[in-house]
């Protein structure tokens, strides 16, 4: 990746007087599923009892095994998957009471899931990101635009703008994602393993990019990852998933 990602951020990125912070009280997450032989939906918890607080100006880091939850907690906590109990707050606010609209102009997020870009471009497919701060017509201003060069040029895909998404490498479409879910400007991102495509500076460089934004901007930032030796190395704060004995939190050195 260009040396651009590790640059200070750029004039046009905003700094908004945003309150942040994530917060979970006695959260638990899973899954419901149907019985096949009586029918009803059932609850397999896959974490339970997390009371966990992800910092506004922090990286937090995610980490476990395989299996022990990441995915399932991230996709709790921005409402993709409703909690199985307690609750989570974002700047204060319960999640279960935040309007779509408006949790989409606070919460960011980049999941593992293929996105199908259809014929959109790359710099379209970054766009989509100010669609929760657009009128109804959806139209794009220039501070617009200028928002999503911003976020491109960050993620070091500034020159990929032009190109159609869907004939993206994995790891330039795992940019691209990242540069829509910074181009949203939100209070929080949380993004699932954005860097398992990346090759090694590559992985470095978002990595430090997204703990310069949650300092420099003030955003609680989210990382699930499996790179353990960069994650102690550049996060604020590090969640350990275990399936048996539930998250651990605390500082990476101690
Ligand atoms: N849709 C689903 N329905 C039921 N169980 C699921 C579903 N998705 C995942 N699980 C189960 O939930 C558990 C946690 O899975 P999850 O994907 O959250 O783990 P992870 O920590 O993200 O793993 P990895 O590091 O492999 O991505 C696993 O046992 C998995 O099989």
């Amino acid at each position: 990746m260009s040396d651009t990602m590790t640059e200070p951020v750029a004039d046009t990125a905003r700094r908004p007087d945003r309150p942040g912070g994530l917060v979970t009280q006695g959260l638990a997450v899973g899954y419901r599923t149907r019985s096949p032989r009586r029918g009803h939906r059932a609850a397999r918890a896959v974490l339970s009892g997390l009371d966990l607080e992800a910092r506004a100006g922090e990286l937090t880091v995610l980490l476990g095994p395989n299996g022990a939850g990441k995915s399932t907690l991230l996709r709790t906590l921005c409402g993709l998957l409703p909690p199985l109990g307690g609750r989570v707050h974002i700047g204060g606010v319960d999640l279960a009471h935040q309007p779509p609209a408006a949790l989409a102009r606070r919460l960011a997020v980049v999941l593992t899931d293929r996105v199908d870009a259809g014929l959109l471009s790359v710099r379209e497919l970054a766009g989509l990101g100010r669609h929760p701060h657009t009128g109804f017509t959806g139209r794009l201003t220039a501070a617009d635009h200028a928002a999503v060069a911003w976020s491109l040029k960050a993620v070091g895909a500034g020159h990929l703008a032009d190109r159609p998404a869907s004939e993206l490498s994995d790891g330039e479409r795992q940019r691209v994602l990242t540069a829509r879910a910074l181009a949203q400007e939100p209070a929080v991102v949380l993004l699932d393993e954005p860097t398992a495509f990346l090759d090694v500076p590559s992985r470095v460089a978002l990595t430090v990019l997204l703990r310069d934004l949650a300092r420099d901007k003030g955003l609680t930032v989210v990382v699930s990852t499996h790179d353990l030796e960069l994650a102690l190395r550049v996060a604020d704060a590090v969640w350990l998933v275990d399936r048996d004995s539930g998250v651990h939190a605390g500082a990476p050195r101690t």
